[in-house]
């Protein structure tokens, strides 16, 4: 039995009901590690194309199909056209599929075996544009970037997103890494994490190249006192550690934290992990520096989570600027004269980035933002109010980055 495929409808059948393909993970348990890998990767291919794969399927077919069918004939147009998949093997496979989807699924096993045939000989796939953002997430990146900007993300979304790694300070970096500007490594293959070498003992975390900038940023020193409000799974918790600050690592989530946990464990790193809402928790002195990665829309992550412009519709975006705002002046009022809190969002959303920090410099006289001169950075990446703004289009030769802001504030008194 096909349980890759399966186990990708099942997932693709999830999103469409509203549920991410992360919390999804769990219905693919029964499978084999390489079956549930394989299911995972065409649901969110499928999902990648999905718009240029309705534009072939509607090309071939009279009356748009039930969305279980729907969705076996995105994944084999996307198996064919865009990851190279045999044709007779994909249209089997689809038949296959449809007939177990129980009596509507069998009276349609006639039209998509001729439709997926149809499919499999379709000119033009590699000219058809990339899946466009939703609406209320491309209107406000058309009114800060421009249209051409809009474009390139869209572009950058489609390719994907590479594995990058942050490396551990003295440890060896896995053959075949590729340094990148800013400090990052990045891996030319992919393939199962946690069986490249280095993994077990800790020599590096998975994190984004953008990701890997806010610590950067904040340039801890050994020894300071570093609150990370926001902290699970705990990439940037990793990095102050490994800098040797003494960090102390807060979040909502406890389950997440768990991960944080181990992701500790696993690099010989140590940390203070609190479970705790972070606008209520206030450490015994007052802290050196904050790092604040605020909860966010997460639209920087595209790349890797192509199911987001399907589960969200932007409504949730002015609770989420609202708890930023108060996160931040909870951030700000923990901090030493002279601390220095970084603000940073995975989100395309100059709502949560750059209108953000302008309305807490309004909000808090005396408070700086300090430019973001970092190694590897260029310099139309920061913003006329020196905010730092990454963009999946940046680094177009080198595979992209994910979407960013992040900003360095210092609150007034000696440093
Ligand atoms: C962007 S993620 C953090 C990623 C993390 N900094 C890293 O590098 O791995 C945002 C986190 O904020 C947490 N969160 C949301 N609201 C919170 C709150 N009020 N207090 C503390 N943590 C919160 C979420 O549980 C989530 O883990």
């Amino acid at each position: 039995m096909d349980m890759a495929r399966r186990g990708a409808l099942r997932l693709l059948q999830g999103v469409r009901e509203g549920r991410s393909l992360g919390d999804l993970a769990g219905l693919l348990a029964a499978l084999a590690p390489a079956d549930q890998a394989r299911a995972g990767r065409l649901a969110a291919e499928t999902l990648r194309h999905r718009d240029r794969a309705d534009a072939v399927i509607a090309a071939h077919v009279r009356r748009w199909p039930a969305p279980p069918v729907a969705d076996v004939l995105r994944l084999a147009c996307v198996e064919m056209l865009e990851l190279g998949g045999a044709a007779h093997g994909v249209v089997d496979a689809a038949v296959d599929l449809v007939r177990g989807q129980g009596r509507g699924g069998a009276a349609a096993a006639g039209m998509v075996n001729a439709v997926a045939r149809k499919i499999a000989r379709h000119e033009g796939w590699q000219a058809l544009p990339p899946q466009r953002m939703p609406g209320w997430l491309r209107e406000p990146v058309v009114a800060a970037w421009g249209e051409d900007a809009a474009r390139a993300i869209e572009a950058a979304h489609q390719a994907g997103a590479p594995l990058d790694l942050t490396l551990k300070p003295g440890a060896a970096a896995p053959p075949g890494a590729q340094p990148l500007p800013t400090g990052s490594l990045r891996m030319r293959t992919q393939g199962q994490v946690s069986a490249l070498p280095g993994y077990a003992e800790g020599h590096w975390w998975v994190q984004d190249a953008a990701a890997a900038l806010p610590v950067r940023l904040l340039a801890p020193a050994p020894g300071e006192r570093i609150a990370d409000l926001c902290a699970a799974p705990g990439g940037k918790t990793l990095q102050l550690a490994a800098a040797g600050a003494e960090v102390t690592a807060v979040d909502l989530s406890a389950a997440r934290l768990a991960r944080l946990d181990q992701n500790l464990a696993r690099c010989g790193l140590s940390a203070t992990v609190v479970a705790a809402d972070a606008l209520e928790w206030r450490p015994a002195a007052a802290l050196d520096a904050v790092l604040l990665d605020a909860p966010c829309s997460a639209t920087g992550t595209i790349r890797r989570h192509p199911d987001l412009p399907f589960l969200r519709d932007g409504s949730g975006v002015a609770d989420l600027v609202a708890l930023q705002a108060r996160l931040i002046d909870h951030a700000l009022s923990l901090l030493r004269p002279g601390g220095r809190l970084v603000y940073a969002v995975c989100s395309l959303l100059p709502a949560e980035g750059e209108a953000q920090i302008d309305a807490a410099l309004a909000r808090h006289p005396g408070l700086a933002i300090e430019p973001p001169d970092l190694p590897g950075t260029l310099p139309g990446w920061i913003t006329p109010a020196r905010g730092l703004r990454l963009r999946p289009d940046h680094w177009p030769d080198r595979g992209g980055m994910d979407g960013f802001f992040m900003a360095r504030l210092v609150v007034p008194g000696a440093t």
